[in-house]
């Protein structure tokens, strides 16, 4: 029996990471949506086309959460998108109540599922999720930190000619206007690019990588990305279906761990079946601490204005 992976909200994000969950045939797929006929068509259109992919996944699109029962992976990109001239922080109230709906709707029927929160402000949804269903902070885990490397990696591969795949980046704190890109931990085959960038190219890609998101909404201004928000949800949904232990930065409850207290914020993490079974801790130098705490200050500013 394949694995069952329920994805809450079919808008624009979780449509395109059910396609891509059912096309590489990893996963049957529930698409779960409150607008009456959306799920139901999009998925019907997804099994359409299982045989041109010779994908014998199954993907069934409802209103009815219980469907969603004994999942082994949830993810939530139910919500409200961002339009040109807002930040992900104003989506704050408005999410929190979907979000909190949905992980009532969805936790007590699969209470061994692992949580993808991927829906906006997501280190505050994730904190949201944590709450709601009570689960072990292993298995409540957000998307932010793989999308936000991937764009990095994107402009770095442009800016070198080189190809993206030869490029790997790490990008840490919580996913909004102040994430921090790092990079040392930014290299080309191993290379670090400080050495082969000048200081200026790399400010302007760390700049470019920070309002990646903002970049996308002001082109499409109808809501925002979804292509490269669903491919990096779908790495993390495989590595924990597969135990792959990948290390992947994602929004992890920190609970000591890089002198923070109490809050999600964007870690390298150690995704495996158990969720994410371990947060990798390194060192960072003073001009990056600087800047993680900064991010992590904005995260707890959201949490405190929810809670107020
Ligand atoms: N973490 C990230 O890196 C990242 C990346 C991209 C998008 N996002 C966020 O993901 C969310 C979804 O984005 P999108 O582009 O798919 O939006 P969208 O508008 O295309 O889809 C959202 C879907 O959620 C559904 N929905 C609303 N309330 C619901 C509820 N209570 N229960 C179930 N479904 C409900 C809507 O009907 C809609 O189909 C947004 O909050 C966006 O900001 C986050
Ligand atoms: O920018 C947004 O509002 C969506 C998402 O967080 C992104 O980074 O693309």
């Amino acid at each position: 029996m394949k694995k069952k992976v329920s994805v809450i909200g079919a808008g624009n994000v979780g449509a395109s990471l059910a396609q891509m969950i059912v096309q590489s045939a990893i996963a049957d797929v529930v698409l779960f949506d409150i607008a009456d006929g959306i799920p139901q068509g999009k998925a019907l259109d997804i099994s359409e086309a299982c045989p041109l992919w010779g994908s014998s996944s199954s993907i069934l699109g409802t209103n009815d959460y219980s469907h969603t029962e004994n999942s082994d992976v949830i993810v939530i990109t139910a919500g409200f998108p961002r339009k040109p001239g807002m930040s992900r922080d104003d989506l704050l109230h408005a999410n929190a109540k979907v979000v909190s709906d949905v992980v009532e709707n969805t936790a007590r029927l699969s209470p061994n599922a692992v949580i993808i929160v991927v829906t906006n402000p997501m280190d505050v949804m994730a904190q949201v999720s944590l709450k709601v269903s009570g689960f072990d902070s292993r298995k409540v885990i957000g998307m932010g930190g793989v999308l936000d490397s991937a764009r990095f990696r994107t402009f770095v591969a442009w800016e070198l000619s080189v190809s993206p795949e030869d490029v790997e980046a790490l990008v840490l704190g919580g996913h909004g206007d102040l994430m921090v890109p790092m990079p040392r931990f930014t290299t080309v085959k191993g290379i670090p690019i400080t050495e082969l960038l000048s200081k200026d190219r790399i400010d302007a890609l760390v700049e470019r990588t920070r309002h990646g998101g903002a970049e996308i909404v002001s082109l499409l201004k109808t809501g925002s990305a979804y292509y490269a928000p669903a491919a990096a949800t779908y790495q993390m949904v495989k590595a924990i279906l597969f135990d792959e232990k990948r290390m992947l930065p994602c929004s992890a409850y920190l609970d000591g761990k890089y002198k923070t207290n109490g809050i999600y914020t964007g870690v390298p993490v150690i995704l495996g079946s158990g969720g994410g079974e371990k947060i990798i801790e390194i060192e960072l130098n003073e001009q990056e601490s600087i800047d993680f705490e900064k991010s992590v200050a904005a995260v707890k500013l959201l949490v405190s204005k929810l809670n107020s």
